[in-house]
């Protein structure tokens, strides 16, 4: 099974994006974390920041919207192109509406959960996601410690994803190092985002690939 690095530029030099983008080329998207200090305390870019930055971005954009009306803004990122767009659960009013429409856009629909909502309520839409993104951190802020406890939740969804017809896209975020990567592999996470791993690190191309090598191991 193939695995996918997917740094978050929440970790990168805000005043050099485009660069920071460029250093990350070798990843197999940017992970974008758009924050509006309601859904979670802390505020980072909307949509005019995330169209420009598309434009000169080497590599597919992986947009995690941590912001409440999900339904409203969700649409506008697949249709400025970006590649993936993840809602909350907690945050869309009509998730298999939004999911709809976001595939109709041209975009692959995820759908995220905070550590604390169980992931039995939704196995019954896996068929219109894309990918699932489970967090194994509070969203809000990099550079948290992995939470363990979501482990077996990460487990019962791989199992799920694995029983059903759907394909998708199992992903995890937060606390992503070598160490707690081989943990989410082994519990059959096939998409990690990290952040502080890698643009933390002095080379982020080989931050890359040292998290592929340890996700690989379980792969
Ligand atoms: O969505 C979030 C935080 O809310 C993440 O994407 C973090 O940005 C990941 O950063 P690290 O935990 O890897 O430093």
């Amino acid at each position: 099974m193939s695995c996918h690095i997917n740094p978050s530029i929440l970790s990168a030099d805000f005043a050099n994006l485009a660069s920071e983008l460029n250093a990350i080329k070798t990843a197999d998207a940017a992970h974008i974390d758009v924050m509006d200090n309601h859904f979670v305390p802390n505020l980072t870019w909307g949509l005019p920041v995330v169209k420009r930055l598309k434009e000169v971005s080497p590599i597919p954009f992986d947009v995690h919207l941590m912001i409440e009306d999900a339904d409203r803004w969700a649409p506008e990122y697949a249709e400025i192109g970006c590649e993936s767009v993840t809602f909350h659960a907690e945050a869309a009013i009509a998730p298999i509406k939004l999911a709809r429409t976001l595939r109709e856009s041209g975009a692959r629909a995820g759908m995220a959960l905070r550590p604390a909502t169980a992931v039995e309520p939704y196995l019954d839409m896996l068929s219109e996601l894309d990918m699932l993104l489970i967090m194994t951190v509070e969203p809000g802020f990099g550079g948290q410690k992995f939470l363990d406890v979501t482990l077996p939740k990460i487990r019962r969804a791989a199992q799920a994803i694995q029983g059903s017809d759907a394909k998708l896209t199992l992903q995890v975020d937060g606390g992503i190092t070598e160490e707690t990567i081989v943990r989410a592999a082994e519990a059959g996470a096939d998409c990690f985002v990290a952040g502080s791993s890698v643009y933390g690190a002095d080379d982020p191309a080989a931050a890359i690939e040292g998290l592929r090598r340890a996700a690989g191991h379980k792969h």
